[in-house]
């Protein structure tokens, strides 16, 4: 029996491509750890999110490829993530944040703190480690859909690489998710009087208060709209990207249009459009009902040439889920809709992945 050589195992992995980036393997850096014991080869593939939607066939590519040699009698393969960032390391917010998201919408009530919420809840399932920061000013109700409504932030003293102590905000943690609220700023049902360009320092400073640890993915539901205050966040927050949440209605497709223009002027990469509320599904008959309309949001990014990531049904079962507190993906992990948003959740990773690639290729952090 031929000896097999970790030249052979590489050669093999450079004919399998990532499918997003576009170049194999090898050339991405990804293969790590390569053993070999006679017929026995191991091998790690790190991948660019732990959410990687082409997980599996990644996977059986690199299976497929390595089995060819000869020789070759077991493969083992190990998949890791590490989460390419695109803001360079030790940025002055943040530090330890890989990617700040933006969650709008062009108008209130398409269920963007809905989607925040199962959005967050579904990457950190798929083992990323997630925050929340809710930015909504004119009606915060994250802490509702996590169930976090009557806790209270804890402040700490924490010790910077430098020796210094400064007291930081603790966040709130709930289903696997940190989660902080521009609510928590203010006494209940008092509203946050402050104008635009103030607010969003005052919410930049807040969130850099925070103490979020390391994290893959800080997602901000933002307010609706593109008011001054949505304005001043989005100039205020490093950000990586914005998805946009909308219903099928072609009026809310033009108001959507307005939120993408708003972040694409300031320079910040759109991720995807989502459709939300986009068809219901009668329990009882099983037939569909578009309400809303049908394909506005695929239609809307289609023309604006952005990534569709997918759309949701309109559920009974989100609805109360969110009320309790319990978002459906606790609740009824194996229901179509968890699907749906675990579906939508690793089209996001994957997009933020391709994003941070073209910007700076090849660099992890
Ligand atoms: N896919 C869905 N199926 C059923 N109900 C939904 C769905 N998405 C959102 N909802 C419900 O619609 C209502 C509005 O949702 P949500 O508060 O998430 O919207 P929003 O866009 O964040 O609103 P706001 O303008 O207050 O920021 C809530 O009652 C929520 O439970």
């Amino acid at each position: 029996m031929p000896e097999v050589t970790e030249a052979q195992v590489l050669a093999a992995l450079r004919t399998v491509p990532d499918p997003d980036l576009g170049k194999d393997l090898v050339s991405l850096n990804m293969i790590k750890n390569v053993r070999i014991c006679e017929g026995n080869v191991a091998f790690v593939v790190e991948l660019t999110t732990p959410a990687c939607p082409m997980k599996a066939k990644i996977e059986a590519d690199c299976r497929a490829a390595v089995g060819a040699i000869e020789g070759v009698t077991n493969i083992k393969v190990e998949l890791t993530a590490n989460v390419v960032s695109r803001r360079a390391q030790g940025g002055k917010v943040l530090p330890k944040v890989k990617h700040v998201i933006a969650i709008a919408s062009g108008k209130g009530g398409v269920g963007k703190s809905t989607v925040t919420t199962n959005l967050a809840i579904a990457l950190a399932q798929a083992g990323a480690r997630v925050g929340v920061m809710d930015a909504d000013v004119y009606g915060p109700t994250i802490p509702m859909l996590l169930g976090l409504e009557d806790e209270q932030l804890e402040q700490i003293a924490e010790r910077q690489v430098d020796g210094n102590v400064i007291p930081k905000i603790n966040p709130l943690e709930r289903h696997g998710v940190s989660c902080v609220s521009v609510g928590f700023m203010v006494e209940a049902g008092q509203p946050l009087m402050l104008r635009g360009p103030m607010l969003g320092k005052v919410v930049n400073q807040f969130l850099g208060d925070v103490a979020w640890g390391e994290l893959d993915y800080l997602l901000v539901d933002m307010p609706p709209g593109t008011g001054d205050v949505t304005i001043s966040l989005v100039d205020a927050i490093p950000l990586s990207g914005a998805v946009i949440v909308m219903t099928p209605q072609d009026v809310a497709a033009s108001i959507a249009v307005k939120s993408l223009k708003a972040f694409q002027k300031s320079n910040v990469p759109i991720l995807g459009i989502v459709e939300n509320m986009a068809y219901f599904v009668a329990p009882d008959t099983g037939k569909t009902y578009y309400i809303f309309g049908r394909s506005g949001g695929q239609e809307a990014a289609e023309a604006l040439q952005v990534p569709f990531l997918g759309r949701i049904p309109l559920e009974i079962a989100t609805r109360e889920a969110s009320d309790c507190g319990e978002p459906v993906l606790i609740t009824d992990p194996e229901s179509a809709q968890a699907v749906v948003f675990h579906e939508v959740a690793g089209k996001l990773a994957q997009q933020i992945s391709i994003q941070a690639r073209k910007f700076r290729p090849l660099t992890v952090m």
